[in-house]
């Protein structure tokens, strides 16, 4: 689907005077006509080669589909349009030039003279139209029949509607080589050959790697902006009120008139524009929200207000007395007194909430440029696991509950994810399920394989087949142990993988440490979770390692000193998911071993990574 246009008019005569320019509005019709759900973007560029290339860069990069300019193709030494997209496209069209240039040429010898390209620049379809309104409408029918499909094939759209489970079995996946060798099974390390590392390294690990993410920025409307972070900053076009406005249901009046008999000269309710000034000894019955007339200052509600007099069917009110002499101001907004005209409404890195989402509606905006997310796709590893869809369970099998569970508790915290199905224990199968993810996306998410049973080949594939780099392969942590965070190079871009454990709990809880955090990172948000003291509910037994145990927090808050109390969701195995049910928080609990015990009340500390209203929390701290 094409969600945004844009069309260019490159010219020094339209630069400098905007009424001039007809080609571009005759295109950005005709666009519109094409795509009529497209947001469309229409600028005006003078023929400044550096200024066309940073255009078309900064609408490319923004995600826009389609970039048509006009003018700027011509043979004069201002005409350099052709040259600024030939520098920003990644592949040329050649055949959509000559067919321009063709059909032109049947109704003009002068078609010649034109040196319109086309190419592709990343996911964007880049055009050059002449810059005359004729020639925009002769060469707009030409592509027109194209342009469409053009679009969703940069844009792979037949690849991005298909899970990769339909893509294996009808030849999609991208065939990958394995040069891992499983059969010397048994001379296979005894000893995981991965140093472990604290959790607190693991982290900054993940900070400092996605940091270098090349940040993109993205237009979108206000209403798919909801918990992105804005990338440019917004000011108000209007002020708001535009027009002094009533505060309460009453009386405009001139204060200076203080207290004592109005003639009643007219009535304003909401959206009535005031034609009339008022005159002195006058007042004008008005709402809430609707505009003063010229001459009010002030406005008296109408509880202290009494009837004079007034016509006999009481259709029309004569006379009213004010009762309390009013103060200049009084129960007025006056123009801008919410949003004062050029304020600020969104800063770069604010995080779209609804209230900041309706400011801008109520400002006008219909679209908002925000830090893009990078493509996260989902894949589980495992000969033993099923498609959850399938009808019976074959012999030792299970249903794969990890990629269900990974995506939804993604999209919980604002990242939507691509399924890319479930691979196979064998290295070949591996490789080429992970190649095709990287050629869907940046992050990869993948679960199982990381252990060291032999067919756990997450790490060796990762390793010999992609030639990845390890930033760490197990971390000392309950649960999550084996959890693996790579990066490699694949098609010239970097992508980060994650390898997390295949036991569910495990998976849970190491996308909320690892994923989720890098994810903020990558995009430029805080990345800690909020942490808590809270106060356990019942003894518990520390494990050797760490351990972030899921909990269900409460407060039964006698003092305002108390703190939240914290009871854990049952067995805390790594393959009950059921522990992460409800959970709102992860509890941090500390390395003990030697049968280590926190008694009841005991304080720890926990993170809050459920859902709010998972989390009942009072607390002062
Ligand atoms: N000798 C050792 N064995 C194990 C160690 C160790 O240090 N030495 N570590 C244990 C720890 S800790 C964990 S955690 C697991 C990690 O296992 P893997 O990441 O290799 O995952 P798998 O072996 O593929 O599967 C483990 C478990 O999870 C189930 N699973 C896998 N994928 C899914 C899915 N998509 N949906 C539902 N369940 C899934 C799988 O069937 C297994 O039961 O290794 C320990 N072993
Ligand atoms: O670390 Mo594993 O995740 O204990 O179960
Ligand atoms: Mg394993």
């Amino acid at each position: 689907m094409v969600k945004a246009v844009a069309v260019i008019t490159v010219s020094d005569t339209c630069f400098k005077n905007n009424s001039h320019d007809t080609s571009g509005p005759c295109l950005a019709q005709l666009a519109n006509e094409v795509f009529p759900e497209a947001n469309l973007h229409t600028i005006i560029i003078p023929d400044e080669k550096e200024i066309i290339e940073r255009e078309l860069k900064y609408f490319s990069d923004s995600n826009i589909d389609l970039i048509l300019t006009t003018g700027g193709t011509g043979l004069s030494s201002r005409d350099v349009t052709p040259e600024a997209t030939k520098a920003v496209i990644y592949r040329d069209i050649p055949a959509i030039s000559v067919a321009l240039t063709l059909e032109s040429l049947k109704k003009t010898p002068m078609a010649m003279l034109s040196r319109s390209v086309a190419g592709i620049r990343d996911k964007t379809l880049i055009i050059n139209f002449p810059g005359s309104k004729k020639a925009v409408i002769e060469c707009f029918e030409v592509i027109r029949p194209v342009l469409s499909h053009a679009i969703s094939l940069i844009k792979n759209e037949h690849v991005e509607v298909k899970s990769t489970h339909d893509s294996m079995q009808s030849g999609h996946i991208c065939p990958h080589h394995s040069s891992v060798d499983v059969s010397k099974v048994a001379f296979r390390p005894r000893e995981s050959p991965f140093p472990m590392v604290e959790m607190s390294e693991a982290w900054k690990i993940i900070d400092s790697v996605m940091a270098q993410w090349t940040e993109r920025l993205e237009i979108v409307s206000i209403e798919d902006g909801l918990g992105r972070v804005v990338a440019q900053p917004l000011h108000a076009k209007e002020p708001m009120p535009p027009f002094p406005a009533s505060v309460k249901d009453g009386y405009a009046c001139i204060s200076l008139d203080g207290a004592g008999v109005r003639k009643v000269r007219s009535a304003l309710t909401a959206g009535d524009a005031p034609t009339e000034p008022l005159l002195p000894g006058e007042c004008a019955r008005i709402n809430t929200g609707a505009a003063l007339p010229a001459g009010a200052d002030c406005v008296v509600q109408v509880e202290d207000t009494k009837l004079v007099s007034a016509s006999d069917d009481g259709e029309t009110e004569f006379e009213v007395e004010i009762m309390v002499a009013p103060k200049p101001e009084q129960d007025v907004r006056p123009v801008g007194y919410d949003i004062p005209m050029g304020a600020v409404l969104t800063n770069r890195g604010d995080v779209l909430d609804a209230a900041l989402i309706g400011l801008l509606a109520g400002a006008g905006y219909q679209n908002v440029t925000v830090k893009a997310h990078p493509k996260v796709a989902l894949l589980s590893t495992g000969n033993e696991l099923q498609e959850p869809s399938e009808g019976k369970l074959r012999p030792a099998h299970i249903r794969d509950s990890n990629r269900t569970m990974l995506r939804m508790l993604l999209r919980e915290h604002g990242y939507e994810s691509i399924d890319c199905g479930i691979a196979r224990d064998s290295p070949t199968h591996l490789a080429s399920a992970l190649a095709t993810a990287m050629q869907r996306a940046d992050v990869i998410v993948c679960t199982g394989g990381v252990s060291m049973g032999e067919r756990d080949l997450l790490k060796p594939v990762l390793l010999k087949d992609f030639n990845a780099t390890l930033h760490f392969g197990r971390v000392r942590m309950k649960p999550g142990k084996p959890s693996t965070f790579a990066t490699c190079l694949f098609e010239g871009k970097t992508k980060y993988i994650f390898a997390l454990p295949g036991n569910p709990v495990s998976a849970y809880v190491c996308c909320l440490l690892f994923v989720v955090r890098a994810l903020r990172v990558s995009c430029g948000r805080v990345a800690e979770w909020p942490r808590v003291s809270v106060r356990l509910e019942e003894a518990v037994t520390l494990d050797p390692r760490p351990e972030y145990a899921r909990a269900a927090l409460q407060t039964r808050c006698r003092d305002r000193g108390d703190l939240p109390t914290a009871a854990l969701l049952g067995n805390q195995c790594s393959s009950r998911l059921l522990s992460a049910c409800g959970a709102g928080a992860l509890l941090e609990l500390p390395a003990g071993g030697a049968g280590r015990i926190l008694p009841p009340g005991a304080v720890v500390s926990a993170l809050l990574t459920g859902r709010l209203d998972l989390t009942v929390i009072h607390s002062e701290s």
